[in-house]
C-alpha cells in the first residue's frame, strides 16, 4: 500500500505548501492560522496588510477552514519582517486578531496515486470495519428534496472549499471541537423525520443513546472532499451518523498501525512512510453511514477530492454537489474509549498533538 503517495496525494488537494522538517527553517512563505475568510479577513486585506513588509506574490487558503492562509513573499527577508512583527501579537489591522505563524516551503510534486490498489466496497458487509454500518435508501427521493429545499432555504457558512451549516451547537473548526455551554437550539424541524428513523437504525445494539443533538451540513462541490479525520473523540460520543443527498462519493477509512501517534504539530508528511490499512465504500444518495465503535474511534475517515470516483471498475462521476448530514451528541464529560492511542481525553487535549495536521484540517 502507496501510504507515501496517498499523504501526498491528500496534502497537495488541500495545501500547496507543508511545514518545513526544522523549525529554525526560513523561506519567503509564512503559513498564518487565526487568519482568513471564515474569521472575516478577505484574501486581498490579507496581502494589503503583509505587503508593508515587502512584495506579496500570492495569498493562498492553507486548508479547507477558511482560518489559515499561506502569504507568499518575494523574497525571506520581507517573511522574517513580518514574522518579527506579527507573530503572536494582535494586529490592529487584522480586527485586533492574534496570528500565529510559522515558515513554509512548498511542496515537491505529488506523486500520481495508484487508485487501482483500492478496492471500493457497495456493503459495509464487505468493507468490514467493526462499527461501521450503511443503509442504502434510507430516506426517499421526496424526502430528499424536502431536505435540499430547506438547507438551501437557510444561511450557509462558507469555508475555503465548501459550505457549512450547524445547529445544536457550533462545530468549531479551530479547536475541533463544540462549546458545550453554547447551545444553539434544538435541531430544526426539517430533520425530525431523520431523526425518528435514527432512533429506529438496526445497528448496533438498542441501547445505545440516539438522541442527536449537534448537526452539521456539509455542501461539497463536484471534486471537493474532506481530509482524512477522526471526530474528536471528546467532542461527540460514540455514534456519528451521516445522510449522504443530492451526489455520491466514497469514503476511504485508514487505521494506523498501534503505537502511531502524531507527533506534537506534527503533518501528513511525517507520517510518511508509515503504513496504514486503507479501505473504501461507495455512498450513494439518500444513505445513512454510522460510525460506531471501533470504526469511529479508530479509523480516520477521508473524501478523497475526486471528480470522478471509480467503483467496482465503473467511474463514477461526482455530481454538482454533495450535501451531507452529520448528527452526533455532544459529550458531557470524558471519553473513555478502549482506544487510547486515538483518545484525546485519554491522551490530554494539546490540540496540535490530538489533531490531524494543522494544514490539512477536517
Ligand atoms: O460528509 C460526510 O459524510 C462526513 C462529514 C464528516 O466527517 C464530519 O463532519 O466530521
Ligand atoms: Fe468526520
Amino acid at each position: 500500500m502507496a501510504a507515501a503517495a496517498a499523504a501526498a496525494e491528500e496534502e497537495a488537494a488541500n495545501s500547496m505548501f507543508t511545514r518545513p522538517k526544522c523549525s529554525t527553517t526560513t523561506s519567503p512563505n509564512l503559513y498564518v492560522a487565526n487568519c482568513g475568510p471564515t474569521v472575516g479577513l478577505s484574501l486581498e486585506t490579507i496581502s494589503s496588510v503583509f505587503s508593508a513588509f515587502g512584495l506579496v506574490t500570492g495569498v493562498h487558503a492553507a486548508d479547507d477552514t477558511g482560518a489559515r492562509v499561506i502569504v507568499c513573499f518575494s523574497d525571506t527577508t520581507a517573511a522574517q519582517a513580518a514574522y518579527q512583527a506579527l507573530n503572536g501579537n494582535p494586529c490592529p489591522q487584522l480586527r485586533g486578531r492574534t496570528l500565529r505563524m510559522r515558515f513554509s516551503l512548498p511542496k515537491l510534486p505529488a506523486k500520481v496515486q495508484d487508485n487501482d490498489s483500492l478496492s471500493v466496497f457497495l456493503l459495509a458487509s464487505e468493507l468490514a470495519i467493526p462499527g461501521i454500518y450503511l443503509v442504502h435508501d434510507f430516506i426517499t427521493p421526496e424526502e430528499e428534496e424536502v431536505l435540499l429545499a430547506a438547507v438551501d432555504a437557510s444561511p450557509w457558512k462558507s469555508l475555503a472549499k465548501r459550505r457549512v451549516q450547524h445547529y445544536g451547537y457550533e462545530f468549531l473548526y479551530e479547536t475541533r471541537n463544540v462549546d458545550a455551554r453554547q447551545f444553539l437550539g434544538n435541531l430544526p424541524s426539517f430533520v425530525s423525520f431523520v431523526l425518528d428513523k435514527i432512533s429506529s437504525f438496526p445497528e448496533p445494539a438498542n441501547n445505545k443513546c440516539r438522541l442527536m443533538d449537534q448537526l452539521t451540513v456539509n455542501e461539497y462541490p463536484s471534486g471537493v472532499g474532506l481530509s482524512p479525520h477522526i471526530d474528536t473523540h471528546s467532542a461527540f460520543d460514540e455514534l456519528i451518523f451521516s445522510l449522504s443527498i443530492a451526489g455520491p462519493c466514497i469514503m476511504e477509512f485508514r487505521k494506523y498501525p498501534q503505537g502511531t501517534w502524531y507527533p506534537p504539530g506534527g503533518t501528513v508528511a511525517d507520517m510518511e512512510g508509515v503504513n496504514f490499512i486503507r479501505k473504501a465504500i461507495y455512498l450513494p444518495p439518500r444513505s445513512m453511514l454510522l460510525m460506531s465503535g471501533e470504526g469511529r474511534y479508530a479509523w480516520h475517515h477521508y473524501i478523497p477530492h475526486h471528480k470522478v470516483d471509480v467503483v467496482k471498475g465503473q467511474s463514477i462521476k461526482r455530481a454538482s454537489r454533495r450535501v451531507s448530514f452529520t448528527f452526533r451528541k455532544v459529550r458531557r464529560g470524558p471519553c473513555r474509549c478502549e482506544f487510547q492511542q486515538c483518545c484525546d481525553s485519554q491522551r490530554g487535549s494539546n490540540v496540535e498533538r490530538s489533531c490531524p495536521p494543522l494544514e490539512t484540517s477536517q
